[in-house]
């Protein structure tokens, strides 16, 4: 069995509570903290910077995930880095030199990258499959928590799969969207390894049935 990790999105998360949610959702089995970045201008709405990130470090030892919807990404990713982000992940479309932002991320000491929105064609993978530690593939269209997932991503997530496989790297396959305790082992079954939810988990009382209940989809896939 490959090794699934769930990543709560804590854009779902109680903004005022948010250490305590971190705390709380890692006590219930999260692997990883995803950490939505939005700039109200590569899309349309408006969260959280690094000063969030540093805050919320000293209350998990788990990776924070840092997805940054901005643009232009280069000039936030040291601050982020400083923040102690682990992995740092960015649209190809929202950057001038692709391998340059990647190469970045890597030298400030993380792991990057790169995030395909729905409609954002693969061949952005086609020259830095040797720069990239991770592959998000939006299974919604980037902004907004609480989407349906987008039935047609499970395609993209065989075809990044694929990919990976022949390109012999060790490179997480992450999924991010519309995920739930229903569609989680479609998204396994595709090639996933890697799952963001944030209305599933944070909308319910109990983070850690959740997570328990989305385990057992994954240990049957
Ligand atoms: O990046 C995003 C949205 O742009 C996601 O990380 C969402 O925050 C996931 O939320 P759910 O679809 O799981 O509610």
């Amino acid at each position: 069995m490959p090794t699934y990790r769930i990543a709560p999105s804590i854009l779902s998360a109680d903004f005022a509570r948010l250490g305590e949610e971190v705390r709380n959702v890692v006590a219930a089995g999260a692997d990883i903290i995803h950490f939505d970045v939005m700039d109200n201008h590569y899309v349309p709405n408006l969260t959280i910077g690094p000063l969030v990130c540093e805050a919320i470090r000293p209350h998990v030892q788990v990776p924070i995930d840092v997805h940054l919807m901005v643009k232009p990404v280069d000039r936030i990713i040291p601050d982020f880095a400083k923040a102690s982000a682990n992995i740092i992940t960015f649209h190809p479309e929202a950057s001038e030199h692709i391998d340059r932002s990647l190469q970045l991320i890597r030298d400030n000491g993380c792991r990057a990258g790169l995030v395909f929105n729905p409609a954002t064609p693969l061949h952005y993978l086609d020259h830095v499959m040797d720069k990239l530690d991770m592959i998000l593939i939006m299974s919604v269209n980037p902004g907004f928590g609480g989407q349906s997932f987008i039935p047609e991503a499970l395609k993209k997530i065989e075809a990044v799969r694929k990919r990976i496989d022949e390109s012999g790297r060790d490179i997480m396959l992450e999924v991010d969207g519309g995920i739930k305790i229903e569609n989680i082992a479609a998204a396994a079954r595709a090639g996933a390894d890697t799952f963001v939810a944030g209305s599933a988990i944070f909308g319910k009382p109990d983070y850690k049935a959740v997570i328990d209940a989305m385990r057992a989809q994954l240990a049957q896939v």
